[in-house]
């Protein structure tokens, strides 16, 4: 993990593994995400892969050994929740994808909770959990076919087959394709661009998306005028104006 400035990198590392997905590395994911709640000073996140993989889901091998099915079963692992896979657990931040290599399974699955999704053209995608008679706790069962067209989401879920990054621009599950070896470049690019907005403004549109997922839109205006209001009445809110009408960058203060 590394805090260049307001953006934080986080990156999964364990590319011997195609940095599947450990007990220990879903414990630093949760910290992290809790960190990003509640560090005023992180504005938006990069979420990549060491050693140009971006994930492989769980790890199958430490699996075949000790099946998490008792943990469920016990209560002693409540699935409804998977904070480190940001199932049933939202970020206040902007996370940005930059996907090398394969994002399979729990990494598939996971991209679906980012906001911004980039990828080097030969990564590859896709929900393999039935493969293995496993099912895709991570969230996608349930936001793959709200993310990109049911068909395809029926396809991908159902036959465990991967795509590669073209095909994933092309259903709308990434938002860019770049070369090999340039996504975490191209997610600096955003992020910067995130960055040099204000903070609050960024941080309640964030909210507004959030908040009404999957509800009418008339159930939505209420909030999103509140919301809105809230951002109008901030200094940042009287900064950017003066700025323009000044010809001069804005210096935003979160306030
Ligand atoms: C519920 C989620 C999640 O939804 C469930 C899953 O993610 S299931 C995982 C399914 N994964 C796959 O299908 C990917 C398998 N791998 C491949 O297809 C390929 O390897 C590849 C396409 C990724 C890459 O192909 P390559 O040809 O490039 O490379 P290859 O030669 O195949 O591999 C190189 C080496 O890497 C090793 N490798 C690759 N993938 C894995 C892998 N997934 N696991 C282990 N090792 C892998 C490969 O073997 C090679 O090694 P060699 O030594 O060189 O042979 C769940 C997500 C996380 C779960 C939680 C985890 C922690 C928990 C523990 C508990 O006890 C309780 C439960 C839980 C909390 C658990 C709960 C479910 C999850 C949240």
């Amino acid at each position: 993990m590394e805090q260049v400035g307001h953006k934080l990198v986080v990156t999964m590392n364990r590319p011997q593994a195609r940095n599947a997905l450990s007990t220990e590395m879903l414990r630093i994911l949760e910290e992290t995400w809790e960190r990003v709640n509640n560090d005023p000073e992180i504005r938006v996140v990069i979420l990549t892969g060491a050693g140009g993989y971006f994930c492989a889901g769980a790890d199958l091998k430490a699996m075949s050994k000790d099946a998490p099915s008792d943990k469920f079963s016990s209560g002693a692992y409540d699935p409804s929740i998977i904070k480190a896979l940001l199932k049933g657990y939202r970020l206040n931040k902007p996370l940005i994808a930059a996907v090398e290599g394969p994002a399979i399974a729990g990494g598939t699955e996971i991209l679906t909770a980012t906001d911004i999704r980039i990828a080097g053209e030969s990564a590859r995608f896709g929900v393999s959990e039935a493969k293995w008679s496993l099912y895709p706790l991570g969230g996608s069962v349930v936001r793959l076919p709200r993310q990109i067209p049911q068909t395809v989401a029926m396809d991908l879920l159902l036959t465990g087959r991967h795509i590669k990054a073209p095909e994933a621009k092309e259903i709308g599950l990434i938002g860019y394709v770049v070369p090999d070896g340039e996504a975490l470049a191209k997610a600096h690019e955003i992020a910067d661009l995130i960055c040099a907005n204000g903070p609050l403004a960024v941080q309640a549109i964030l909210k507004t998306v959030r908040d009404s997922e999957g509800k009418h839109e008339d159930e939505c205006w209420k909030e999103d005028a509140a919301v809105g209001a809230a951002v109008f009445a901030s200094n940042d809110a009287k900064e950017g104006p003066r700025a323009f009408a000044e010809k001069r960058a804005p210096q935003f203060t979160a306030s």
